[in-house]
């Protein structure tokens, strides 16, 4: 395991007493901006499904989407309150800053993962409740628990966590797993690296007082500008996968090209540059950080314009 130079586990004394839950703290927990992509790209897996279902059914399965994500995040939340205490960028979370207790963040974790995958099961599919449970504890438990403290490829591998939405709408809507919706598992899987580690490459301080061996920490900024760029460049074929096979039209073909084109610019941009200093504003890594969320959204956009547009 990657050893910290200095470990600064600073959460107040108080969180060990019971305080009343705010429900804007646990909220919070849910980490509802980075949530928003996860539902979104999971309604538009199920939106893009070749078959229909009944709304309330479709607003049930986003929503067991929701809560899973967001119980999860909870959850890893739970786990990394010590290590969130000690980075800048966290420590304004609702357990690091003490405003809510360790327990009651570990229920509320674990009745919204519980509560999502029985739901899921029940009103939509077993299936689709059995993925969503694998995701979540790929994510609570594979990414947080092990991966991440251990190797520098956590999010490479963890990276598969946050690329099942899209599937499980999809087979909330279909009942069945196919070629499309893995395609688009894979789009996430590779568009991961580049959106971490960009963001990875300004808050490497962060990390490496923390001691998570985050990859800019292990192996240094430019063999990460160069794994940024080499992920950016799979990407762009990939991207256009759905469709090469038929599973889209043009509207999204052409829109996938230029998404990716704009996003392998950024990353070029990135990988050839040298750090000047560390007054450095790291301007180009935080670009390509915004515009990966950016790229995901219009790319899932562009896959549901493409199902009711018809050139
Ligand atoms: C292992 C995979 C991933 C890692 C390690 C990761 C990590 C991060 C981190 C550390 C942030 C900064 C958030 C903050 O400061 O609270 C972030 C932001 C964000 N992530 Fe990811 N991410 C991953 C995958 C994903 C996926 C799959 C999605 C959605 C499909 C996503 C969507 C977002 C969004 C929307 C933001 C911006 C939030 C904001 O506006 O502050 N991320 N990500
Ligand atoms: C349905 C389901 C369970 C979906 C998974 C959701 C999802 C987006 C998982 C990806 C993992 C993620 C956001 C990691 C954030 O990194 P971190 O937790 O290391 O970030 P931090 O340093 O900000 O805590």
């Amino acid at each position: 395991m990657y050893e910290p130079d200095t470990m600064t586990p600073t959460i107040p004394a108080s969180t060990s007493s019971s305080l009343p839950a705010d429900w804007r703290d646990l909220f919070a927990l849910t980490k509802p901006r980075v949530m928003s992509l996860v539902i979104f790209t999971g309604l538009c897996g199920l939106i893009a499904a070749p078959e229909r279902i009944h709304p309330v059914l479709a607003f049930t399965a986003i929503l067991c989407i929701a809560m899973g994500a967001g119980g999860a995040a909870a959850l890893n939340q739970w786990w990394e309150a010590d290590l969130d205490a000690g980075m800048k960028r966290t420590s304004k979370r609702p357990l690091p800053q003490g405003r809510l207790d360790r327990t009651t963040a570990r229920d509320f974790a674990g009745v919204l993962c519980a509560a999502s995958v029985f739901l899921m099961g029940f009103a939509i599919g077993w299936l689709a409740a059995a993925i969503l449970a694998i995701s979540i504890i790929y994510y609570a438990v594979v990414y947080t628990i092990w991966l991440k403290p251990r190797t520098p490829q956590n999010i490479v591998i963890g990276g598969g966590a946050g690329a099942f939405p899209p599937l499980i709408g999809w087979v909330a809507a279909t009942g069945q797993i196919s070629l499309m919706p893995v395609v688009l598992f894979a789009i996430i899987f590779f568009w991961t690296p580049p959106h971490f580690w960009a963001l990875a490459l300004f808050v490497k301080s962060d990390y490496a007082k923390v001691g998570i061996p985050m990859m800019p920490v292990v192996a240094g900024e430019k063999s990460t500008r160069r794994q940024i760029l080499i992920y950016a460049v799979l990407l762009l074929p990939l991207s256009v996968v759905p469709w090469w096979i038929g599973g889209t039209g043009a509207v999204y073909g052409v829109s996938a090209i230029v998404l990716s084109g704009l996003f392998l610019a950024l990353s070029l941009r990135v990988a050839v540059r040298e750090r000047t200093g560390p007054d450095d504003a790291m301007k180009p890594e935080k670009q390509l950080f915004a515009y990966s969320v950016i790229y995901l959204f219009a790319l899932f956009a562009a896959l549901v314009v493409d199902r009711f547009v018809v050139l």
